[in-house]
C-alpha cells in the first residue's frame, strides 16, 4: 500500500458536507432523475453525496485556474485568451473511468451552462493493432509502450494552444483495433475530460508529461478482485451485444460456450489487465489531486484529497 498520509481522508459521511450551498440542495432532485435517465449504472445516492462536493471543489480550482491565466497575461502583457482546463481521470481498466468522466461532464454542464465541456478517452492514442502485431505487443494492450506518447502530449499542447479545433484518432472496443481513417474533433472546449489508464504515467525518456496539462486530476480505485469482477461483467455485456453482430471482435466467444468464454476474459485480466495495474496504474495514483476509493457495487466508500 502506498503512502497517502499526503492526502486528507475523508468518509462518505464527513465528504457529503462539502457541497458548499448551506441553505439550497446542491442539486434537485429533477436534475439528478435526468443524470440517472443518462446512465442507469450510477446510484443518485452517489451523485449527491460523493459527486456534489467533487463539482464545488472543481469550482474553487477553476475559479483559481481562470484568476491565474488573467494574471499571467497581465504579467507578460498579453491579451487574455481561453486556455482550456483539463481535468484527468486514471484507474485500472474496468474501474469506471469513463462512467465517472460522463457524469462529469453532466454535472459540469449544468453548472456553467455558458461553458463547452468536452470529454474524451486516451484509448485512441493505442497504436493500431497492425503497429502493436509488428512490435510484438498485442498481448500487451494497454502498457505504457502500447500507446503513443509523444503524438498524445503533442495533442494536450495542441488543445492548451487553442488555435482551432484538434483531431484525435477512435478506438473502438467493439473491432478492438483505431478505427482506421476516424477523427474526432476537440473544438475550443472551456472545459476538457481526458480519461485513460496512462495518464499519471511519467515515462522516463520523456522531459513533459501528460499530467503537465492536467489542472486536475482524479484516480479511481479499488480492490483488484472487485475490478476484475467489473472486468468481467462487461466482457458479458458486450458479448450481449456482439451476439449478432459478424463485425464485432467479440462475436468469436458469442459461438463458444459461457465458461469458455468467461475463462479467456479471466486469462485476459490475469495476464493482461492486472498485471498492468499493479505495474503500471496503481504506482501513479499518489500524483492525483484526488482518489475515489470504491467498495464492492462501485460505491465510493472513501475520498482522499491532497493536501500539497
Ligand atoms: N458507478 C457505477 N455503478 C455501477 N456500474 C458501474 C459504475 N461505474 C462503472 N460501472 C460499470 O463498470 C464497468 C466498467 O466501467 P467503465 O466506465 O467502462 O470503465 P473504464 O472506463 O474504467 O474501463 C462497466 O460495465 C460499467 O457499466
Ligand atoms: C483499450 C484498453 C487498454 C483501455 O482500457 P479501458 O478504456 O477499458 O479502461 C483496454 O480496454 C484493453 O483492451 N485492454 C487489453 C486487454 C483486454 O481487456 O482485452
Amino acid at each position: 500500500m502506498q503512502d497517502l498520509s499526503n492526502y486528507y481522508h475523508f468518509s462518505r459521511d464527513e465528504w457529503q458536507n462539502f457541497h458548499g450551498e448551506k441553505h439550497t440542495q446542491a442539486i434537485t432532485d429533477a436534475e439528478l432523475l435526468k443524470i440517472k435517465s443518462l446512465d442507469d449504472e450510477i446510484s443518485i445516492d452517489d451523485v449527491k453525496v460523493i459527486y456534489a462536493p467533487i463539482r464545488h471543489l472543481l469550482h474553487v480550482y477553476l475559479k483559481n485556474y481562470r484568476k491565474l491565466v488573467k494574471l499571467k497575461n497581465e504579467f507578460i502583457n498579453n491579451e487574455n485568451k481561453k486556455v482550456p482546463f483539463i481535468i484527468g481521470v486514471s484507474g485500472s481498466v474496468a474501474v469506471g473511468k469513463s462512467t465517472t468522466a460522463r457524469l462529469l461532464k453532466i454535472m459540469l454542464e449544468r453548472a456553467y451552462p455558458q461553458y463547452v465541456v468536452g470529454q474524451m478517452t486516451t484509448d485512441g492514442f493505442l497504436y493500431p493493432s497492425k503497429v502493436l502485431k509488428k512490435k510484438g505487443l498485442m498481448e500487451k494492450k494497454g502498457f505504457p509502450e502500447t500507446y503513443d506518447m509523444p503524438k498524445l502530449i503533442q495533442f494536450l499542447s495542441d488543445v492548451k494552444t487553442n488555435n482551432g479545433p484538434v483531431k484525435y484518432p477512435l478506438y473502438s472496443h467493439n473491432i478492438y483495433d483505431i478505427i482506421p481513417g476516424k477523427y474526432e474533433e476537440v473544438n475550443n472546449p472551456d472545459i476538457l475530460i481526458v480519461e485513460g489508464i496512462n495518464v499519471l504515467q511519467l515515462p522516463s525518456n520523456a522531459n513533459i508529461y501528460v499530467s503537465d496539462f492536467f489542472d486536475f486530476s482524479i484516480f479511481i480505485d479499488a480492490h483488484a478482485d472487485d475490478i476484475e469482477e467489473w472486468f468481467l461483467n462487461r466482457f458479458i455485456k458486450l458479448l450481449d451485444m456482439a451476439k449478432d453482430d459478424v463485425n464485432s471482435y467479440y462475436h468469436q466467444f458469442t459461438t463458444i460456450s459461457r465458461n469458455d468464454a468467461v475463462q479467456m476474459a479471466k486469462d485476459v485480466w490475469n495476464d493482461i489487465n492486472y498485471p498492468n495495474l499493479l505495474n503500471y496504474i496503481e504506482p501513479t495514483r499518489s500524483r492525483a489531486n484526488l482518489i475515489l476509493h470504491k467498495s464492492s457495487k462501485h460505491q465510493i466508500d472513501t475520498v482522499f484529497l491532497r493536501k500539497y
